[in-house]
């Protein structure tokens, strides 16, 4: 019998979160049995703090549950022959030191996935904020070379492969983000300008410097009033990908902001929403062509990490405030 340490929503959040909305508990998992539904014992390794946590603790838990979120993890005891002891997944086992597996929804990481990369890699830049970037960049802003695209949020896990990912496809690339290190960060990466939001006197005044022409694609991390700004400055017909509204999340009350109708009338511009899952089907090819680019070093890659699974809350609200540098990630 093991016993689990994990972590569990104690109060729905709100506002910001507190690490008080959150409690640790230790939970029996049962043993493995032949020709029993679990199959398969796992010790996470290291495990995704990601802001859609947020928004979808409201949506999807109730105060008890053990939070949502994924790992990678190793199989320490396996009565599947898919999965040998010893090897490691991406598993959607929420906030969980140790979990039991019936195998299902488990993805091994790539055969090719080589031995000098962290595997922590796998729920950032070669997993799923990775696969956020390039299908918003290659289906949603659907970006061509010569165009000029922004992204906000730009030094995270997201954000840092949406602009490098826009370098490769011959674009001019503006990002923006918090600190003047991440700003920096940003330049040393490759993206052709960078500004740190917080201390512009003017972010109307910053974007228009950063491009006078104006932006063909604007990959919105943030959402609330730097949209509503940067819509403005889009070009005729340009396109903004709805990535995500951290700037919202923790709203009690929605936020009023400018309304967007007239620029999007009169530039003709296509907004449009997604979730990355809409392309689960082309997984492999997103996370093939991703690990190629960072093995290339045509991608570079930084990770935020914390150790200790009994920091995950924090880690979790470090990132929310904007602690990170590149993916936030907890190391058991
Ligand atoms: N649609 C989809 O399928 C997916 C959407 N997303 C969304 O993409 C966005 C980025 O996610 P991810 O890359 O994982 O996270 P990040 O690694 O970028 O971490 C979050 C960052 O958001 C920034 N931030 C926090 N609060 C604010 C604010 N009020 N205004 C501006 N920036 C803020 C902080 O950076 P800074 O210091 O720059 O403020 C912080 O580091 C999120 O909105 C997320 O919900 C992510 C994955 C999938
Ligand atoms: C359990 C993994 C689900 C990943 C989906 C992430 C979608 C994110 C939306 C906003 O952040």
């Amino acid at each position: 019998m093991v016993t689990a340490k994990v972590w569990v929503l104690k109060k729905h959040f709100e506002g910001f979160p507190k690490t008080s909305d959150f409690d640790l508990k230790k939970i029996e998992l049962p043993n493995l049995k032949d020709g029993g539904k679990w199959k398969l014992l796992l010790e996470s390794v290291f495990l995704s703090v990601d802001p859609y946590m947020r928004p979808y603790s409201r949506r999807d838990m109730k105060e008890g549950d053990i939070m949502i979120g994924t790992q990678v993890a190793r199989i320490i005891e396996s009565k599947n022959s898919a999965f040998t002891v010893g090897a490691f997944v991406v598993a959607r086992g929420g906030w969980r030191a140790h979990f039991i597996s019936d195998g299902k929804d488990l993805q091994l990481l790539p055969s090719s996935w080589p031995e000098s990369l962290p595997k922590s890699l796998a729920l950032g830049t070669v997993g799923m904020p990775g696969l956020t970037a390039y299908f918003g960049l290659l289906e949603v802003c659907r970006m061509k070379p010569g165009e000029t695209v922004l992204v906000n949020a730009a030094a995270g896990a997201v954000g840092s492969v949406v602009g490098q990912l826009a370098k490769i496809g011959g674009c001019k690339v503006v990002g923006c983000a918090g600190s003047d290190e991440k700003v920096a960060y940003l330049k040393k990466i490759g993206f052709d300008e960078a500004f740190n939001y917080k201390t512009v006197t003017s972010l109307d005044e910053a974007l228009r410097k950063a491009s006078p022409d104006g932006y063909d694609c604007f990959f919105d991390n943030v959402g609330g009033e730097f949209a509503s700004i940067a819509v403005n400055q889009m070009k005729k017909y340009g396109r903004i990908a709805v990535c995500g509204a951290i700037s919202q999340y923790n709203d009690s009350v929605p936020q009023k902001g400018s309304y967007v109708q007239v620029p999007m009338i009169f530039k003709e511009l296509r907004m449009e929403g997604f979730i990355v899952t809409r392309w689960n089907n082309r997984r492999e090819e997103g996370l093939k062509a991703l690990l190629k680019w960072v093995m290339e070093g045509k991608v570079k890659y930084h990770e935020h990490v914390t150790e200790g699974f009994e920091n995950m809350p924090a880690a979790f609200i470090g990132m929310l405030k904007g602690e990170n540098l590149g993916k936030a990630i907890v190391k058991v």
